[in-house]
């Protein structure tokens, strides 16, 4: 068993609420993370959301501003929350916010010095799942996945490219093609090197062009997003799923921005939207 050290536990909405910590294989690095799991009966397995976060966030700005618990007791779902990269002393790191440390775009770096540490492709497909299989009371078939800009990126990229895996897919806000914007163009340059073909596993958008499909999939954007024209360009998404014919339902809501204040309105309806998916 991989060893698991608690940092905190709290109640919370008869559940507990806690933060964890483990030395990762796939980064390196220590990591840390935070699972909500609600009140259940002794023996039952819950379903599972993985909630991955944005640029600068680590486990914590969800944990504290996402305001999930109500509705994952409500229904039954245990929300785990991981870091957004490697991070230490001796990992690479850029002074910008939007590249190294607080921005690992959910990739398998191969490009130096990034590929020592910043492997969290590997780490939120394959290690954070097995760990936390082992030490919490999850279902492992039935998991949904959802994140917030870059890490709206993330759950629609590792969603299409593990298909059958997520019986539900949900995005805040997301970076929908980094082949198209400046954070993605800047993250995937340095982390996967210059050949942009390299890119397309990386990019909802050329996935989707290249075939890979969900059963269906909510995404909600706020009008008032700042960083909706140049950075999340959630027209490209409607595009590709039009042209794919893949069923997604893209809200578009009126004058709310980029922040958790926009991610909280909405938080309960994606919570009960993948827990319709998730039951039984
Ligand atoms: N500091 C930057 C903006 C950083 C930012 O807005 N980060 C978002 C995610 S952006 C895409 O991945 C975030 O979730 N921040 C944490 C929070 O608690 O709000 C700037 O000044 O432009």
């Amino acid at each position: 068993m991989i060893a698991l050290e608690t940092l905190s536990t709290n109640k919370a909405h008869g559940g507990v609420q806690g933060v964890y910590s483990h030395a990762s294989a796939a980064t390196g690095t220590p990591m840390t993370f935070s699972v909500f799991v609600p009140d259940h009966a002794p023996g039952a397995r819950l379903p599972v959301l993985w909630y991955l976060s944005g640029l600068t966030c680590t486990h914590a700005n969800v944990t504290e501003k996402g305001e999930y618990r109500a509705a994952c007791a409500e229904q039954g779902i245990i929300f785990v929350a991981p870091d957004t990269s490697p991070r230490g002393d001796d990992v690479a790191d850029d002074e910008a916010y939007d590249f190294g440390k607080g921005a690992g775009f959910y990739v398998n770096a191969t490009q130096e010095p990034w590929a020592a540490h910043f492997q969290m492709r590997r780490y939120i497909e394959d290690e954070l799942p097995a760990l936390v299989a082992q030490h919490f009371p999850v279902d492992m078939a039935r998991q949904g996945i959802t994140g917030h800009s870059m890490g709206g990126h993330g759950a629609l990229t590792i969603a299409l490219r593990n298909p059958g895996r997520f019986r539900s897919v949900s995005a805040f806000a997301p970076i929908v093609s980094p082949l198209n914007c400046p954070w993605g163009e800047k993250a995937l340059t340095g982390y996967i090197g210059p050949d942009r073909a390299a890119w397309r596993e990386y990019d909802a958008c050329a996935l989707i062009d290249d075939g890979a499909r969900l059963p269906d999939l909510l995404v909600d954007q706020g009008t008032a997003d700042g960083f909706l024209a140049e950075q999340l360009r959630t027209e490209l998404l409607e595009q590709a799923v039009a042209r794919a014919g893949m069923p997604s339902t893209i809200r578009l809501q009126h004058g709310y921005d980029h922040s958790y204040y926009f991610i909280s309105t909405f938080m309960a309806d994606h919570v009960a939207w993948h827990g319709e998916r998730l039951k039984g």
